[in-house]
C-alpha cells in the first residue's frame, strides 16, 4: 500500500488506486479475500479500506507489522485495528443517486445552503499561494468569513508586531492540529510550492482527516513540473481530499493519464469535449470517493453518481488571477458550512460567486478585468447582504444549470 521501513524489496508503492484497480478486476472471484500490506497504522486504516473500495469488491483486512509489534500495548493496539476496518472514517461520502431532474432539484436548494453558509461565518484555514493571498481573502470576507487565516504568511502583520503580539508562523504543519479545532475547513493550494510545503501539507491535512473535518485540495500548475507531479501523488496518498478542484490541466494530472505540460499555471487550450470533461470529473470522484471540480468557461461538478454542468460566469474571471484560486476557499466555507450534501454545498458556492461576476460585469463602469475586480467583490458582499436578510431574488432565474449523462 504505502512505503514502509520493514520491505525494501517494494517495485513500487500502489496507493489506494493500484488496489482499488487491483479489486476492480478481480471483482467476478467473490472466493478471492484479499488483505493490504505496507505503511498501515491507526490513522490511516480506515481511509484505505474505504478508498481502495472499487464497486463490486472491497479489501477483506489489512496486515499490519509495526504498528502492532512496537506498539506498546499490542493486545490493545489490535483490537483498535479491528474496530477501525469495521467502521467507516468520519469523511465518508455517501453520494446520492441522480434525481430524474437532479440538476433543477439542486437548484431549488441553493439559495437556502447559501443563507446558512452566511450564517455560519465558516473557518477556513487555507495554505495557499502567495501570488493570490490578498485577493482571495478578501473575496472570502465579502461573501462570508468571519475568521480568516492566512497561512502562507509567514510572519503576523507589521502592525501586530508593533503592538507587541507574538508572530504566528502559519505555514508550520505542527500548528495544524490546534487549527483542526475550529470545526473549520482545510484548504491546500499548492501554488507556490517550496521544499517545505509537502510535509507542511501533510501534517495538515492529516489533522483534519483526524477529525473528519473538510479539506479542500487546490492542485495548482498539477502538470508544470516533476516536482509538482510528485506533489500529487504524495499528497493523495497521504490523505483523503473532500473536494479536488482544478483546472482541465490540473484534473487531467490529477487523474495521472494523458497529462500535458502545463505552461504555467494555466489550463493551457482545452483537448476534451464537454463530454470527456464529464466523464473525467465523474471517474476521479469514483476512484477518489470525494467530489471533483474542473473549472472553465463551463464548469463540471461530480461526486462520482451525479455530474452537473454550471454554465455560469464570466470571461473577465479567466482574466484575473485567482478567482480559481478563490473558489478552493469558498468551498471550504460552503462544506464546513453544509456537510450532508457535499456535491451541493460546492454547488452553491460556485453559483453565489459566478453570479457576482455576472452582476459585476454587466455595470457599465466595467471595462475589462481591473474595474472588474472591485465591482465583483461589491457584488459578492451584495448576495451576502441579501442571503442574510432571507431575499433570494437574486438567484430567481439565474442558474445556467443542467445534468450531464455520461
Ligand atoms: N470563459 C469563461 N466564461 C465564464 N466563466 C469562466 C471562463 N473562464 C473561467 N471562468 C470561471 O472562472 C473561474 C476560475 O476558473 P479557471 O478555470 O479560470 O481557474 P484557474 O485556471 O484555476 O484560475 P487561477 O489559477 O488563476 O486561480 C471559474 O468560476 C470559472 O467558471
Ligand atoms: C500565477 C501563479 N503562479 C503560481 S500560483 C499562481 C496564481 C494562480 O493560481
Amino acid at each position: 500500500m504505502f512505503a514502509t521501513p520493514t520491505k525494501t524489496n517494494t517495485k513500487s508503492v500502489i496507493g489506494t488506486v493500484g488496489t482499488q484497480a487491483i479489486l476492480s478486476a478481480i471483482s467476478d472471484a467473490t472466493n478471492v479475500a484479499t488483505v493490504s500490506i505496507g505503511g498501515i497504522n491507526h490513522s490511516n486504516v480506515q481511509r484505505v479500506m474505504y478508498q481502495s473500495q472499487s464497486p463490486n469488491k472491497s479489501l477483506d483486512g489489512v496486515a499490519i507489522v509495526s504498528a502492532i509489534m512496537a506498539a506498546d500495548d499490542p493486545k490493545a493496539s489490535t483490537e483498535e485495528f479491528a474496530k477501525l476496518i469495521k467502521s467507516p472514517p468520519a469523511f465518508a461520502l455517501n453520494p446520492r443517486s441522480a434525481r430524474v431532474n437532479e440538476a433543477e432539484a439542486l437548484i431549488e436548494e441553493v439559495p437556502e445552503i447559501v443563507r446558512k453558509m452566511v450564517e455560519a461565518h465558516p473557518f477556513v484555514h487555507n495554505m495557499i499561494n502567495f501570488v493570490v493571498v490578498n485577493f482571495v481573502a478578501n473575496v472570502a470576507l465579502s461573501m462570508c468569513v468571519f475568521h480568516y487565516y492566512l497561512c502562507v504568511i509567514a510572519r503576523f502583520f507589521a502592525n501586530h508586531r508593533r503592538s507587541g503580539a507574538s508572530p504566528i508562523m502559519a505555514p508550520y504543519g505542527e500548528e495544524a492540529p490546534d487549527l483542526a479545532r475550529l470545526d473549520g475547513s482545510l484548504l491546500i493550494n499548492m501554488g507556490t510550492l517550496n521544499g517545505d510545503s509537502v510535509s507542511n501539507y501533510l501534517k495538515a491535512l492529516q489533522a483534519y482527516n483526524a477529525r473528519g473535518a473538510p479539506v479542500v485540495y487546490d492542485p495548482v500548475g498539477a502538470a508544470a513540473t516533476e516536482i509538482r507531479r510528485n506533489a500529487v501523488s504524495t499528497l493523495l496518498a497521504g490523505g483523503y481530499f473532500d473536494l479536488v478542484k482544478g483546472n482541465e490541466g490540473e484534473i487531467r494530472q490529477v487523474w495521472g493519464s494523458n497529462a500535458e505540460q502545463q505552461r504555467g499555471v494555466d489550463s493551457g487550450p482545452s483537448t476534451l469535449n464537454g463530454q470527456q470533461k464529464a466523464r473525467l470529473a465523474r471517474d476521479l470522484a469514483r476512484r477518489e470517493r470525494n467530489v471533483v471540480l474542473m473549472t472553465g468557461a463551463v464548469d463540471y461538478l461530480s461526486d462520482g453518481e451525479r455530474v452537473i454542468a454550471v454554465e455560469n460566469g464570466h470571461h473577465y474571471l479567466g482574466q484575473v488571477t485567482g478567482t480559481g484560486c478563490a473558489i478552493g476557499t469558498i468551498s471550504g466555507c460552503f462544506l464546513t458550512a453544509h456537510r450532508s450534501d457535499k456535491l451541493l454545498a460546492v454547488l452553491s458556492g460556485i453559483l453565489m460567486y459566478e453570479i457576482a461576476a455576472e452582476n459585476a460585469a454587466s455595470k457599465e463602469y466595467v471595462r475589462g478585468p481591473g474595474s472588474f475586480v472591485p465591482a465583483f467583490l461589491d457584488e459578492l458582499y451584495a448576495i451576502r447582504t441579501a442571503a442574510a436578510k432571507g431575499d433570494d431574488s437574486w438567484f430567481v432565474g439565474r442558474a445556467r444549470v443542467h445534468d450531464v449523462k455520461v
